[in-house]
């Protein structure tokens, strides 16, 4: 099978970056700074972005890298920079050849700082373009919510390799669809959703024990559409509520709508967990990131699902760091896709 070599350290490196992103979940103070956008990101995300594109680099040193933050903040706030260095120098796998396959140590706070500014490519429409978001749901993160590390390989414009961390979701694949974290032990909790285009889509947990067995994964079938389950953002302010909601009830959907942060809603719909996922735009100038989306995009295609956006077009990640040419998403079942794409069409039609 193509990618497994891309596959096997986009899983164990985003793996070793759940590590550090867990230690700073668990601690009070999560080094907080407000980026020029007024959205957070804490000593997690830059962490576990040094630590994953150094693992990138050391594997794949012509690929390019998208990645979400960037390091020129840091630069001026050395306690934050000393902070973020003391985890990421401190965090590895137990398993010692999985560790050295990373690439071994950062070297230095400033490599470190170098490290996280290699995740600035334009991306575009040719040749092989990682994208990688180090905490998506940084406001899930910061309220003790969901979140997750995501990582996916684009190769001319196509999602390839898509790779989630979800270290708050239950491990069961048949546990039932909840925002819910668990206690503070994480017992039973750490999920590694993975997919290779054209392969299908797997899970494994992600615990200690980086060998151990995937399962293949499946987007349940919805023969009827009324019973379907549909997760949808905490953050009001990342997608329209009222818009899902008056989508739902068109369809017949009586069950509340889950709300969860980040690409764990991907990765909960193509287990099965949920059924569909709704993400209609709130400010018509707002462009979806491709690190939001390009590995959750693969593994609920792999799944067995259909990704769209608001207007049934693919999710197009050739066209820079954002997704330009896209407005919203649309994500279900193959099967019933065409039938909820009628019913956001109805709805956002209606407003206009
Ligand atoms: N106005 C907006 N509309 C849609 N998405 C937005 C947005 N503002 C921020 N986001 C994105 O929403 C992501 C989180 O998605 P969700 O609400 O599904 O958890 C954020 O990722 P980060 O948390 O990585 O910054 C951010 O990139
Ligand atoms: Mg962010
Ligand atoms: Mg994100
Ligand atoms: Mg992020």
């Amino acid at each position: 099978m193509s990618y497994q070599r891309e596959l096997h350290i986009a899983q164990l490196a985003v793996q070793r970056a759940t590590l550090l992103t867990q230690r700073v979940f668990h601690e009070k103070a999560k080094g907080t700074l407000s980026k020029d956008d007024k959205s957070p990101v804490t000593i997690g995300d830059f962490g576990a972005q040094a630590l994953i594109i150094h693992a990138i680099k050391s594997n794949f040193p012509n690929d390019e890298i998208v990645g979400e933050e960037e390091a020129s903040s840091l630069r001026e706030n050395k306690n934050l920079s000393s902070q973020i260095w003391d985890l990421v120098k401190n965090t590895s796998l137990d398993d010692r050849s999985s560790e050295s396959e990373l690439g071994g140590p950062v070297e230095s706070e400033e490599q470190m700082l170098q490290t996280i500014d290699a995740g600035n490519s334009a991306g575009g429409a040719h040749g092989r373009i990682w994208a990688l978001d180090p905490i998506d749901g940084t406001m899930g993160f910061l309220r003790g919510g969901q979140y997750a590390v995501c990582l996916a390989l684009i190769e001319d414009g196509d999602v390839k390799v898509g790779v989630l961390g979800c270290p708050n979701l239950p491990i069961d694949n048949a546990a039932p669809l909840s925002a819910d974290v668990g206690d503070e032990s994480g017992a039973g909790r750490g999920v590694l959703f993975a997919a290779v285009a054209g392969s299908g889509a797997t899970s494994r947990p992600l615990g200690p024990g980086a060998l151990r067995t995937s399962q293949p994964i499946h987007m349940k079938s919805v023969p009827d559409i009324t019973h379907a389950t549909f997760c949808e953002s905490v953050e009001a302010s990342h997608s329209s509520h009222g818009d899902q909601a008056a989508i739902a009830n068109k369809l017949g959907i009586t069950r509340e709508s889950v709300r969860m942060d980040s690409q764990a809603k991907y990765g909960s719909i193509a287990r099965g967990a949920g059924d569909l996922y709704l993400r209609l735009p709130v400010r018509k100038d707002y462009q979806e990131k491709i690190w939001d989306h390009a590995a959750g995009d693969v593994i609920v295609r792999e799944a067995g699902g259909a990704v769209t956006d608001a207007e049934g077009k693919r999710l197009d990640f050739s066209k820079g760091r954002t997704l330009e040419e896209n407005k919203g998403v649309v994500a279900a079942p193959r099967a019933v896709h065409a039938q909820v794409l009628e019913a956001v069409k109805s709805v956002l039609g209606s407003k206009t």
